[in-house]
């Protein structure tokens, strides 16, 4: 059984005044020589403990790693999260510090106490060993590292700064090589090949992965010719790609009056130290951007940092380029773009205080900076910002705590902010900073809403209406951009039998499996499991499979074959796999090299290319459709988001939105582009159905190898919370969740609405605690409170 609490130990008298608060060290735990890892989170003079108790065993890190505010965070987010305190803090730390890890020390400072230098002998390093050492050598090498003699470090996997590859170079001469071709067997081809290339270029060194991807042999054949003494292998060092470091930069602009306002009402919380929360709702195009630099500019005259936080970083390279093209090297980026390595880098350097901004994703708001002058969190209506896994937290909340810890300003911005962060608003709990206009008085794009009921969609052949194709081909002829939308990637989103009905399905999950026409499989998007695709029906054998509903691959060749000309840029998770990949893909549009930017909601939010007057959204109901109160306001968020895209520099912005659901409100407002009017219409809804912001939710999950265990515990909780908890609350449930079965795991849930419950968080501790132990039976409870999604 897990536990959670802390346990006393004492601190054997040689390490005495060395352990400080947010090390880690080894310590004995239970029966036997079990040896675990353990953080110091406090120390005491006495004990109530009668027992013989347990020695410190050795110490993890020299130096602490999670600093005195993120310790006091850890025990809030443990609570308000219900998660053990020991995962809040391993959150907290970059991944590699998370697993067992090589470590080595290093000489940084000449000359070392003789003991000291003993160990090292010839070496500048030495791997750190917990065991390795005993109680007078650690107390020593404990102090060399406070004096700044010697670091610990941890050792990264393929950390090496500079990258090594193997190389390939002709061994014979060109009439050789002839010669050789001319003995091979006909039927190696493969040899052929890499003969035939090796003779057209004599001269040309070639990376070994390339040879073998661009000739499509397999390494082996490369080993077999390198060892028949026609190639070369060398290993060869290359620098890494420095492309992205080449970033140009920016100078503050010259505010207008709304920016103004904006900038000058943070600044005084910055100077007067005040933890307000301001709300910044400003329109797409209406420059928060601008704010937000201007306003941590303040922070850093006044000799503070700033943390600024933004949705899944890598989807927003431009934005990064503008905050390090402003700020320089005082910045840091924490994202999951980078490698381990990197990431781990960059979190040393704000933990030493060498960078005083830092930018990132949900995981930075953990950052350890020091004195945070003010915390920035762009797009907060974003639900990236939720971790949907063990802590749950809202980065949100974690970020108003340690605005409050800090003494300083949180600003949340948003075209389409959150309905809970406006209704807080207008409650006056946060404080409201409104630019309806954008820079330069341009107005907002005019936004169509194409009705696809009624529309001959080309006899059905593709998923362009006419107005919409009508205007891409406008725009081709301008020479002017286009954005496209749709929401799904993939081919098409499910394959289906005419014959018998039968749908494909996942054999690990309850959804079905996405035709995706690279590499011909069959793909599901929740487990990875992949198959050929079908020639027959695999229930009744006949052969009439037909694919229904588009993704952007089917989209992409649609666009291929209605508009040979246009050259079209796709972008979803399948593109954007390989490492910088997005940043390569945006920065090919930004740079005018394609027409059109076809993509997943990836590209809905933060792009500002100002040639693009075009915004097409192919299917506007995939968001409408789902199981969800927030349908409405996901909808709305996306098509707002994405028609923003649109006309933001000089040219004026058009926007075609196909829908089936030309009358639903969502639609009909974000047609107008009206946030309030959106707000007012949400909120009477939330209203009437009782649900957030009016109430608060917490969700329970079950999950299960068999659908009657999960069921079963879900409805003993369901029992023991309708018996415990007050007679206001309401419980949604028990049911099967969504989608009921992912990799083999049945899942039900339970919702519980409430107002104000002073049992709740006991009894939901209660709850944690009973079923905690079922783990060893394979059932899993989790407890998430204000959850954002409900798949
Ligand atoms: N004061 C200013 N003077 C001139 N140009 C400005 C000013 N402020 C911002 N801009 C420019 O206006 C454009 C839009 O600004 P920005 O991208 O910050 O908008 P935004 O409010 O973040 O929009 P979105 O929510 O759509 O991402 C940018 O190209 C930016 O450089
Ligand atoms: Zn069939
Ligand atoms: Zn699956």
């Amino acid at each position: 059984m897990q536990t959670d609490q802390p346990y006393t130990y004492q601190i054997p008298s040689e390490l005495a005044g060395d352990l400080k608060l947010g090390m880690r060290v080894v310590v004995p735990f239970g029966r036997g020589k079990r040896k675990v890892q353990g953080f110091i989170v406090g120390f005491s003079n006495h004990v109530d403990y009668d027992g013989k108790m347990k020695q410190i065993d050795s110490i993890i890190d020299l130096t602490p790693v999670v600093n005195d505010e993120l310790l006091k965070l850890s025990a809030w987010l443990a609570q308000t999260t219900f998660s053990f305190r020991i995962s809040c803090i391993m959150t907290m730390l970059p991944s590699v510090m998370r697993a067992k890890a090589t470590k080595v020390l290093r000489i940084n400072k000449a000359p070392l106490e003789p003991s000291i230098a003993a160990l090292f002998g010839k070496q500048s390093e030495l791997e750190y060993d917990e065991d390795q050492f005993n109680p007078d050598q650690l107390k020593a090498i404990i102090d060399a590292v406070r004096t700044g003699q010697l670091t610990l470090d941890y050792v990264v996997k393929n950390q090496a700064r500079a990258k090594q590859v193997l190389q390939i170079t002709p061994a014979q001469s060109v009439a050789e090589l002839k010669a050789v071709l001319e003995q091979v067997a006909a039927n190696a081809v493969a040899q052929q090949k890499l003969l035939k290339w090796l003779i057209e270029h004599p001269d040309q060194p070639i990376e070994q992965p390339r040879l073998a991807s661009m000739l499509q042999i397999p390494i082996s054949t490369i080993n077999t010719a390198a060892k028949k003494g026609w190639v070369n292998k060398q290993r060869v060092t290359v620098l890494r790609d420095p492309s992205k470091h080449s970033i140009a930069r920016n100078y503050p602009l010259a505010l207008n009056d709304d920016q103004k306002q904006a900038v000058d009402q943070i600044a005084a919380s910055i100077k007067n130290e005040t933890a307000d929360v301001y709300l910044l709702e400003g329109v797409t195009g209406s420059g928060k951007t601008e704010v937000y630099l201007q306003a941590i500019q303040k922070a850093l005259v006044a000799g503070k940092t700033a943390l600024m936080l933004v949705p899944e970083i890598a989807l927003t390279p431009q934005m990064v380029n503008r905050v390090k093209g402003r700020f320089g090297d005082m910045v840091a980026m924490l994202h999951s773009g980078l490698s381990i390595g990197e990431r781990y880098d960059e979190w040393r350097r704000i933990n030493a205080g060498d960078a005083q901004v830092v930018v990132g994703a949900r995981s930075a708001v953990f950052a350890p900076l020091k004195n945070i002058g003010v915390i920035i969190m762009d797009e907060e209506h974003d639900s990236s910002y939720k971790q949907e896994d063990t802590p749950r937290y809202n980065t949100r909340e974690v970020a108003k705590w340690r605005g409050a810890y800090n003494h300083c300003p949180v600003v949340l911005g948003s075209a389409t902010p959150s309905l809970e962060s406006r209704a807080r608003a207008g409650k006056d709990v946060y404080h409201l900073l409104m630019m309806p206009h954008r820079i330069n008085n341009q107005s907002l794009p005019t936004v169509n809403v194409v009705d696809m009921r009624n529309v001959l969609i080309n006899d059905g052949k593709t998923d362009f209406s006419e107005p919409l194709l009508t205007a891409i081909q406008h725009r081709l002829a301008r020479k002017e951009q286009t954005v496209l939308m749709l929401n799904r990637r993939g081919y098409s989103s499910f394959l289906m039998c005419r014959d018998c009905g039968f749908v494909l399905k996942c054999p690990n999950c309850d959804i079905s499996l996405t035709l995706h026409l690279k590499g011909h499989r069959m793909q599901c998007h929740y487990c990875g499991f992949e198959q050929p695709i079908p020639n027959r029906c695999p229930n009744c054998h006949g052969q009439r499979l037909r694919s229904f509903g588009t993704g952007t691959e089917k989209v992409e060749q649609q666009l291929n074959q209605l508009l040979p000309n246009a050259s079209v840029i796709r972008m979803d998770v399948d593109t954007t796999k390989r490492k910088g990949a997005h940043e390569r893909l945006l920065a090919q549009f930004g740079s005018g090299q394609a027409d059109i930017l076809l993509g997943t909601q990836m590209i809905a939010k933060g792009l500002d290319f100002p040639n693009v007057t075009l915004v097409g959204v192919l299917n506007a109901d995939t968001s409408l459709d789902l199981p969800d109160f927030r349908a409405n306001e996901k909808t709305f968020q996306l098509l707002t988001q994405v028609s923003g895209r649109a006309g933001r520099a000089q040219k004026q912005g058009e926007v075609y939105i196909q829908t089936y659901n030309p009358d639903n409100k969502a639609i009909q407002l974000a047609k107008e582009q009206d946030y309030e009017a959106f707000y007012r219409s949400e909120m009477r809804i939330r209203h009437i159905a009782n649900y957030p912001p009016y109430f608060f939710t917490v969700r329970i999950t079950a999950n299960a190898k068999f659908e009657n265990q999960s069921a079963k515990v879900i409805y003993e909780i369901d029992r023991y919370l309708r018996q415990t908890l007050t007679n206001g609350d309401i419980i949604l449930g028990p049911t099967p969740s969504a989608i009921s079965r992912i990799k083999n795991k049945y899942y039900y849930q339970l919702l519980i609405k409430y107002k104000h419950e002073p049992k709740l968080q006991s009894a939901l501790e209660h709850v944690l605690n009973k079923y905690q132990t079922a783990i060893r039976h394979g059932i899993y409870i989790s407890i998430d409170s204000e959850p954002v999604s409900f798949m």
